[in-house]
C-alpha cells in the first residue's frame, strides 16, 4: 500500500545553485516525520516544494496517491496538505478568535455576491466558522484568550494560534516550519504536546525544527539533509548515533544532537 504522502527524487536548483537533490520519503497518518540538517542544507526549499510555494525542478510530491507536484498551495490545502511558516502570518491587530475565523475562511469558496447580500447561507457559514474557530481554540489552550487581541499574547501562544488556524484546514498532512523557533522551554513543551496530539488524531506531520531536543523527543522518523542531499533517515536513536550525521553537524549542534539522543534514551 503507497503512503499517504509519497516525496520522490524531489530537487531544484537556483541558478548554478543545487538546493535540493534527489529527496525522496514517506509519511503516513499518526506519523511525526522531521526533516533536519544545518543551516542552509534545504530545508525549507524541500517544504516549499511540498506545499506548492515553488515548483518542484525533479521528482514529484504525491498525496494520497494522486501526482500534486506544484500544485497551487490553496488547491493543495483543499486536498488536504497545509502548512505553517517559520515567519508568523497572523494578524497582530485582530482578535484570537478572528485569526481562527480566517482559517475556516481560507477552506470556503462562497459565492462573493451571497457574501455581500449576507444570505442566509452567509450568516450559517460564520456562524459554523466561529464555533469551530472556538473549539480550535480550546483545542489549542487559548479559549481563554479568545476575545484578546493577537498582537498582546506571547510568542509561544501566537505558535499555537498559527497551528491552531492551520487545523481549520482540517489537514490529513500539516507541515510544521520550525513551530518551535524563539520560545522558551516551556511553550516548546507545550507544542511538544499540541502536536503529538495533532498526530495521534491521524495526522501526518512534517516537522523542520532546530530545536534538537524537540525533535528527537516527538519524531518517529528522521530524514537528514546535507547540502541538499539526504544523507541519512530512521529512527531518532539510529539518525542522532550514525557518523554521517554527527559530521554534517559539528559544533554545538553534534552536542545538542547528542543531548537529543541521551534524552530519548
Ligand atoms: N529563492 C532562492 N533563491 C536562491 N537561492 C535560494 C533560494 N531559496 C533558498 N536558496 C538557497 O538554497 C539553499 C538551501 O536553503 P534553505 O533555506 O532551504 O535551507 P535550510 O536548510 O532551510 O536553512 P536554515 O536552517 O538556515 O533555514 C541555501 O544555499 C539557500 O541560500
Amino acid at each position: 500500500m503507497s503512503a499517504l504522502l509519497e516525496i520522490r527524487n524531489l530537487g531544484i536548483s537556483f541558478g548554478g545553485l543545487r538546493a535540493v537533490h534527489d529527496v525522496s520519503f514517506a509519511a503516513n497518518p499518526g506519523e511525526i516525520v522531521s526533516v533536519i540538517g544545518p543551516n542552509g542544507a534545504g530545508k525549507t526549499t524541500l517544504f516549499n516544494m511540498i506545499s506548492g510555494v515553488y515548483r518542484p525542478g525533479a521528482g514529484a510530491v504525491v498525496l494520497d496517491g494522486r501526482d500534486v507536484t506544484g500544485m497551487d498551495p490553496f488547491l493543495l490545502a483543499r486536498l488536504g496538505l497545509s502548512r505553517t511558516f517559520q515567519n508568523l502570518q497572523i494578524f497582530q491587530n485582530m482578535t484570537v478568535l478572528e485569526n481562527a475565523v480566517a482559517g475556516f475562511h481560507l477552506r470556503e469558496s462562497g459565492p462573493l455576491l451571497a457574501d455581500l447580500l449576507n444570505l442566509p447561507s452567509t450568516r450559517r457559514r460564520a456562524r459554523a466558522a466561529e464555533a469551530g474557530a472556538r473549539a480550535l481554540l480550546e483545542r489549542v489552550g487559548l479559549a481563554n484568550a479568545a476575545e484578546r487581541e493577537a498582537g498582546a499574547l506571547s510568542y509561544g501562544a501566537l505558535k499555537r494560534l498559527e497551528i491552531a488556524r492551520a487545523l481549520a484546514l482540517e489537514p490529513r498532512v500539516l507541515l510544521l516550519d520550525e513551530p518551535a523557533a524563539g520560545c522558551n522551554a516551556v511553550e516548546t513543551e507545550e507544542i511538544d504536546h499540541l502536536i503529538a496530539e495533532v498526530a495521534a488524531s491521524g495526522v501526518a506531520i512534517l516537522l523542520v525544527e532546530h530545536d534538537m531536543k524537540m525533535v528527537m523527543r516527538i519524531s518517529n522518523h528522521i530524514v537528514v539533509l546535507d547540502h541538499g542531499e539526504k544523507i541519512a533517515e530512521g529512527k531518532p536513536e539510529a539518525v542522532s548515533r550514525d557518523p554521517k550525521v554527527i559530521a554534517a553537524y559539528l559544533g554545538p549542534d553534534a552536542a545538542a544532537l547528542h543531548e537529543g539522543e541521551v534524552a530519548h534514551a
